[in-house]
């Protein structure tokens, strides 16, 4: 059987920036080069980050990346690495507008795209036909679909070519593809990270090598980008389903894996099927040995994505440092937590800003935080700002206990605009849901880490946190307390979140239900919840719409996080 070595890419991509994106190739290039590889791939879109939104509908853009595309292959002759072929994914047109509907306003004029790139030329290209329209994305809107499809002849085994939602289609191109006898499908995705989402995907992509027969090469990009988190967890699996290669999640990587592919023997081939035949790349050399990666647990692979998230926006959007406020409260602890594994201890400001209302064992908690993690921390009493403020407009009851939130937004706010960081909010998914924040309060920042964090699973992660630093002779960074105390948001004396929400076991039960899996009141009533209780999360949830639609991003790591995957009127009388 003849053999490939072939070398999957996981690159970290930042949307727009064509020469950062090409040099990151150009690297793995030279190091698939000097690994012996005869073909690398990167990710979808890996050479202008992924998704480029509505960038796709500039054609300035456009004309830029199908540039970056050919310099790219320039470059890699000049490079010396003309022979080794390299599959790349990109934007491409501008095309003729794909009008949508009955409005006349052009909308597509884009194609999302794979290259193939040899001896400083496009030698084949191949257009994604399935672009996903659900969940977070957007790709009919922008793209132009493709109708045609790709085979590769390489080294006497033909190699087939698609694009992430391709794999995922039934019946779709890779069907067809595959049964123009190709031994290897080669699949380039931008396919974010969700929870558990690692057991549908390796099932799909072993479904796909069972059922035919063939090697399936996975290559995903990897990092954060804006509220996405591409976790990596490149594959490849074998015709029987095992796995022969897998990259670890949340960093760059190079997967390198010699394949033994089934023999081309077809020459004629079904419609609508091209076939390029490529020079052979380099003599094979000595084989080289497997590179199989472990997930981590649940728990580490939620936090890597929380952390991934929190890192490259930081980095990709240029700032210095973060600034957080410290109640000793669960969520801005772990926030906190988060940030300095995040960026490191030393460029995250935490900020204690007692209220009259503050209790003794708070203020103590976020030192111990403080102390813990080892960074900047500063103590700004606020009750002498809220003072004046209370009394000259007379404010009372809710509008002098959200003053207090929206005086620490405010000190936060002029820390950053004094020193550059970026404000955190703490708010977590189960308080998102609900409303419960102040809005221009606590609930302003620029970044939210936690924010499609449940309540619950912001306290098991706090634990788990912990315990992975005692394993590691580490001090835990979470206090004690912090976790074990009831949440409170410390607005009025003694209060406690459950003065105003049920317990976070049944808040959490029921917005799984309703806001999670989309169930109606009524659905949900009958799942076996307090009519009255469901009643009153429902309307809170729905209440609070406004206040999401301007809150701030954060990393997505459900398979339903506020944003782009629920979209929701604001302006709503609920039926059922
Ligand atoms: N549909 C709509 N469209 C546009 N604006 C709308 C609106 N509905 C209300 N509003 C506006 O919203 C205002 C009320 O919202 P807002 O000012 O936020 O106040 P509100 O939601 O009434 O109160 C904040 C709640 O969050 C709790 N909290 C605060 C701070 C921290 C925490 C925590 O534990 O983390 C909890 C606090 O105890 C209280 O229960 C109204 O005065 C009105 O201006
Ligand atoms: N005394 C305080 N000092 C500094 N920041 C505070 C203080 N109180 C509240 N905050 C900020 O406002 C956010 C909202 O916290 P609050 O205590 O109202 O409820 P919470 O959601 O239980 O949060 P936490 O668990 O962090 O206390 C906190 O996470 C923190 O960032
Ligand atoms: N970029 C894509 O086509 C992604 C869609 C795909 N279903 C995924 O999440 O993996």
């Amino acid at each position: 059987m003849p053999r490939l070595r072939l070398a999957l890419a996981q690159t970290n991509p930042v949307v727009g920036d064509l020469a950062g994106n090409s040099t990151q190739i150009m690297e793995a290039a030279r190091r698939a080069w000097e690994s012996g590889a005869d073909i690398v791939a990167v990710g979808e879109m890996a050479l202008s980050g992924y998704p480029i939104e509505d960038l796709a509908a500039r054609p300035s853009f456009l004309r830029a990346s199908r540039a970056a595309v050919e310099a790219l292959a320039t470059r890699l002759e000049a490079e010396g690495l003309g022979e080794l072929v390299v599959v790349v994914g990109h934007p491409d047109g501008p095309f003729e507008p794909r009008l949508l509907g009955s409005s006349n306003a052009p909308t597509a004029i884009a194609q999302n795209r794979a290259s193939v790139l040899q001896h400083g030329r496009v030698r084949a290209q191949y257009s994604k036909h399935h672009l996903p329209n659900y969940s977070v994305f957007d790709e009919y809107r922008i793209f132009i679909p493709g109708d045609e499809l790709l085979v590769l002849r390489i080294k006497g085994v033909d190699v087939a070519l698609v694009i992430c939602e391709d794999l995922w289609r039934d019946g779709g191109p890779v069907n067809r593809v595959v049964k123009a006898d190709a031994g290897l499908l080669l699949v380039i995705n931008a396919s974010p990270f969700e929870r558990d989402k690692d057991e549908v995907r390796l099932p799909l992509v072993t479904r796909r090598a069972v059922e035919n027969s063939a090697i399936v090469a996975y290559v995903n990009i990897v990092g954060g980008q804006d509220d996405l988190i591409f976790d990596g967890d490149s594959v490849i699996v074998d015709g029987s389903g095992s796995i022969l290669a897998r990259a670890p999640q949340w960093q760059p990587h190079l997967l390198v894996a010699d394949l033994d592919v089934a023999a081309a023997t077809l020459d004629e081939l079904p419609e609508h099927v091209t076939r390029v035949t490529l020079d052979d790349p380099a003599p094979t050399t000595p084989p080289i040995g497997l590179d199989i990666a472990t997930l981590p647990d649940d728990r580490q692979q939620l936090w890597d994505a929380l952390v991934l998230g929190l890192r490259d926006y930081v980095g990709k959007n240029g700032f210095p440092s973060v600034v957080l406020g410290v109640s000793g409260g669960i969520d801005s602890a772990v926030c906190a937590a988060i940030a300095a594994d995040a960026i490191g201890a030393d460029r995250v400001y935490g900020v204690s800003m007692p209220s009259r209302w503050s209790s003794e064992h708070s203020r103590g908690d976020a030192d111990v935080l403080a102390e813990n993690i080892g960074f900047h921390y500063s103590v700004e009493p606020i009750a002498e700002l809220v003072q004046p403020v209370e009394d000259q407009l007379a404010l009372s009851g809710l509008a002098a206990e959200n003053l207090q939130a929206r005086i620490r937004g405010i000190i936060l706010m002029a820390k950053s605009n004094m020193d550059g960081h970026l404000v955190l909010t703490t708010g977590n998914k189960s308080e998102l849901s609900v409303g419960y924040s102040t809005i221009y309060g606590d609930s302003a920042g620029g970044f939210a880490p936690i924010k499609d964090v449940p309540k619950l699973l912001v306290w098991e992660l706090a634990r788990w946190r912990n315990e992975a630093a005692v394993a590691r002779g580490e001090v835990p960074p979470i206090p004690r307390n912090s976790i074990e105390k009831p949440p409170s948001a410390e607005l009025r004396p003694d209060q406690t979140d459950q003065d105003t929400l049920p317990p976070y076991e049944v808040l959490d039960a029921i917005l799984d239900a309703y806001v999670s899996r989309n169930l109606g009141q009524e659905d949900v009533v009958a799942l076996g919840f307090d009519p009255d209780t469901v009643d009153f999360v429902t309307q809170l949830v729905d209440r609070s719409e406004w206040k999401r639609r301007q809150g701030a991003i954060g990393p997505k790591i459900s398979g339903m996080a506020f944003g782009r995957d629920r979209r929701l009127p604001i302006t709503y009388r609920p039926t059922v």
